[in-house]
């Protein structure tokens, strides 16, 4: 995995354009029939937008909200483990069982059977090891088509999985080392698939916003200038309010409750200051970055 391009205090918009991308070709799994268009009668805007099946800027904003809530607890889980470092350490394993650390082949292996099972069918969903994923087992269950047909090629899991390695768990995971490797690697899946549904909602909120504005959006699109994209997409307010309210949320639901009344409030299970700084430093700008690569293919 290569190094992650943002720092912890600043997030510098897109560096070399899709560098940081992981784009494929080809989409990672096929594309479901719900989510191609038909061909060669490709549908109308009106059509379309009809087919946003009340899916609004609103409806997707308390989507967010309430992940939150998941993302949170998930680090809240994570957190009770210390970093046990093996758990990431490539020659932990000294049987050629894995090639790769432990972290890796709970990903990968439950990835592989999540994908049987029908995960990644739904388009809300990517995974981390996209190549070989094994096909579903299960019956198609018809996902509402909201999303342009390209939006399937953008996966920026490469770059959550750097930031969450790299970046975040040594934030919140205190230094030690207590045996509890498999355990450490079911949570940071938990963490990991939390984030990245999260960060590519982006897709759905840059779907509902171009449909609300699309005469705004599509000269920066056709002039693919993501400068103009990025400013357009920003609501500086929201980004605001959403950062109090996950530290408001780390503090109510990271607090030892006790049937006393001497609740220790004054010590969270996550740091609330971590999880705003997450949000501000990491998880918006990727959500933006989906954001932009989604309009920039709208037109395609
Ligand atoms: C997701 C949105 O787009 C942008 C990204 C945000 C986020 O990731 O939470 C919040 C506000 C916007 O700047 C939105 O407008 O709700």
């Amino acid at each position: 995995m290569t190094t992650i391009p943002f720092s912890l205090t600043s997030f510098s918009p897109p560096p070399p354009l899709f560098s940081s991308v992981f784009l494929t070709s080809s989409p990672p799994n096929p594309i479901p029939e719900v989510l191609t268009l038909p061909s060669p009668q490709s549908p109308t805007k009106l059509q379309r937008n009809s087919m946003a099946n009340g899916v609004t800027l609103e409806s997707l904003r308390l989507s967010l909200i309430r992940q939150e809530d998941t993302i949170i607890f998930s680090l809240i889980e994570r957190a009770r483990f210390p970093t046990n470092s093996p758990t990431y350490n490539e020659s932990y394993v000294p049987t050629p069982t894995f090639s790769c650390s432990l972290v890796h082949s709970v990903v990968k292996e439950t990835e592989a059977l999540q994908a049987k099972a029908g995960r990644y069918a739904n388009p809300e969903e990517h995974p981390f090891f996209p190549d070989n994923l094994p096909p579903s087992v299960v019956p198609p269950y018809n996902f509402t088509e909201v999303l342009h047909p390209p939006a399937a090629s953008i996966n920026i899991n490469k770059d959550i999985w750097d930031m969450y390695f790299k970046k975040l768990l040594q934030l919140f995971a205190a230094p030690g080392d207590d045996g509890n490797y498999a355990s450490t690697a079911a949570s940071d899946l938990v963490c990991l698939q939390a984030l990245s549904r999260r960060i590519h909602y982006g897709k759905l909120v840059a779907e509902v916003k171009f449909r609300e504005s699309s005469e705004e959006y599509e000269p920066a699109i056709r002039a693919k200038d993501r400068d103009a994209l990025m400013k357009l997409l920003t609501f500086e307010s929201v980004e605001e309010a959403v950062k109090k309210r996950v530290a408001k949320k780390a503090m109510v639901f990271g607090q030892e409750v006790t049937l006393n009344n001497d609740d220790k409030k004054e010590k969270y299970k996550v740091d609330p200051s971590v999880v705003s700084r997450l949000y501000g430093d990491w998880i918006m700008p990727l959500t933006k970055l989906v954001q932009v690569e989604y309009l920039l293919r709208r037109l395609d």
